[in-house]
């Protein structure tokens, strides 16, 4: 693992942890001074956007990564395989995800798919923003279970992209998705 997603992921535990810790005031404000510390340390050299896979990399490439490398993102690694998309969260998501008590958080839900399926656009090589993202929620989705996201291409016509996508826990599709991608540029 390089070492700016082992920071990705360092950054994603110590949110993790912020959620839900119960340690005293001082314990708080000590860390969150050193938090500050670190913030000082990596502004001192900053790119002008997230360093993201470049497109022409994107187009048909069998894995997609770029995601790790930000800890604002859930970390999941998709892979492309016969035209359809598959990611997979091996430890699931955290009670820093939750919605209802012990449930995702179901923006989150939507989060995933979008990052899915606008990447399964990208690597079919169509240049595409979200125009409408179409989400049903079919089961709860639980924390810290190992979670799994599916994404297909199911229609084309002009500028116009159509996807599905479903968010999985073990055989469950607790969440399901339309997105419709419209090409730009
Ligand atoms: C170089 C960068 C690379 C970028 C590549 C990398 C991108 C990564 C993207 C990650 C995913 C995101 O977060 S994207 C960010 C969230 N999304 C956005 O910010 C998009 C904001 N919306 C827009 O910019 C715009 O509304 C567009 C581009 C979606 C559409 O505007 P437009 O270009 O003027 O096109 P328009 O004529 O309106 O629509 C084209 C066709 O799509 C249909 N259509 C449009 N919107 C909808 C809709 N909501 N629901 C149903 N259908 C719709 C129209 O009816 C029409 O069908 P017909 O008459 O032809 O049949």
């Amino acid at each position: 693992m390089n070492a700016r997603r082992d920071l990705a992921e360092a950054v994603r535990e110590l949110a993790s942890a912020v959620a839900v810790t119960d340690v005293d005031d001082p314990d708080l404000a000590q860390a969150a001074a050193s938090a500050r510390e670190l913030t000082k340390l990596l502004r001192e050299r900053q790119l002008e956007d997230v360093p993201r896979t470049p497109y022409d990399e994107a187009v048909g490439a069998t894995h997609y990564g770029w995601h790790l490398d930000n800890p604002a993102l859930p970390g999941l690694t998709m892979v492309f395989e016969d035209g359809r998309a598959t990611a997979t969260i091996p430890d699931g998501l955290g009670k820093a995800y939750a919605g209802p008590p012990g449930k995702l958080h179901g923006g989150v839900g939507a989060l995933l798919l979008d990052v899915l399926l606008s990447s399964l656009v990208q690597h079919h090589g169509v240049r595409a923003v979200t125009a409408s993202l179409t989400v049903d929620y079919r089961a709860a989705t639980r924390l810290d279970v190992p979670l799994r996201i599916t994404g297909d291409i199911v229609g084309r016509s002009g500028r116009k992209v159509e996807t599905v996508g479903a968010l999985w826990c073990g055989e469950v599709a607790t969440v399901e998705a339309r997105g419709l991608f419209v090409q730009v540029g």
